[in-house]
């Protein structure tokens, strides 16, 4: 059977996307599905022999998987890594490298063709955060032409954002599988009260992530 392949996007940074990928991947390896979990470019990731590693989101989508922490599976997951939490292309400097869209699609691509079951992409940042100097992941995100799932927070303006990322993607031809509401903490309003707002205008199914939630059977169910 092909992959099933989605892309994970953000409606900005530091949100939930790797704990909603993370709950997901999980969820699905419950259900007993295949699932192959990736964050190919990633900064703000120290080296593995570095206590701070843990925190990393390639750490925490290895641990999803139940993969050890160990380079080759660290290189697997995310073969482009910067140290600096910064956008990536940012980050890339600092390390005097630099990025190229085209390479990164390319590892994309590959994964795609040869992942059994389901792939599951995290996208950086916000879903028009730079991924290299010229390009943005919404530019990625097209060059792959997956579907998106986008994640939002529930803090005070979360709205807004994950409804212009919403129409953004629509403007775009991308199809939008679904919205997850990550909770934010110190967030005004309930989460759900967020998620219904956001579920009036976004065109898509929207699910809740509570502090702590596991990923909601629905939501696995439509990936
Ligand atoms: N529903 C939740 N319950 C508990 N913790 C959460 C939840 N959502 C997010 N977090 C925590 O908030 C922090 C930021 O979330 P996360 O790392 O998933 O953001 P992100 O959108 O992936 O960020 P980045 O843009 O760096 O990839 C993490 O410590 C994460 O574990
Ligand atoms: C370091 C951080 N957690 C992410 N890895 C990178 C976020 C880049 C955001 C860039 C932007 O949209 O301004
Ligand atoms: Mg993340």
């Amino acid at each position: 059977m092909p992959a099933r392949a989605l892309f994970i996007a953000g409606a900005g940074t530091e949100i939930g996307k790797t704990y909603v990928t993370a709950a997901l991947t999980r969820r699905l390896r419950a259900q007993g599905r295949a699932v192959r979990t990736v964050k190919p470019l990633a900064s703000g990731v120290p080296p593995l022999s570095d206590p701070g590693f843990i925190e990393s989101d390639t750490a925490r989508l290895l641990d999803a998987q139940g993969l050890a922490l160990d380079e080759e599976a660290v290189e697997a997951c995310s073969p482009w890594r910067f140290a600096a939490p910064l956008s990536p292309d940012q980050a890339a400097v600092l390390e005097g490298r630099s990025l190229d869209l085209a390479d990164l699609v390319g590892w994309c691509r590959d994964e795609i063709a040869r992942a059994e079951g389901t792939l599951l992409i995290e996208g950086v940042g916000g879903l028009m955060s730079p991924v290299t100097e010229t390009a943005t992941g919404l530019d990625w995100l097209r060059a792959l032409g997956l579907p998106a799932l986008l994640v939002s927070g529930s803090y005070l303006g979360a709205i807004s954002h994950a409804l212009t990322a919403c129409e953004t993607l629509r403007f775009h031809g991308v199809k939008l599988r679904a919205v997850a509401v990550s909770e934010s903490p110190g967030a005004p309003a309930p989460v759900a009260t967020v998620a219904a707002a956001i579920a009036r205008h976004a065109g898509a199914p929207v699910f809740c992530l509570r502090r702590g939630d596991a990923c909601p059977e629905e939501l696995a169910g439509l990936i």
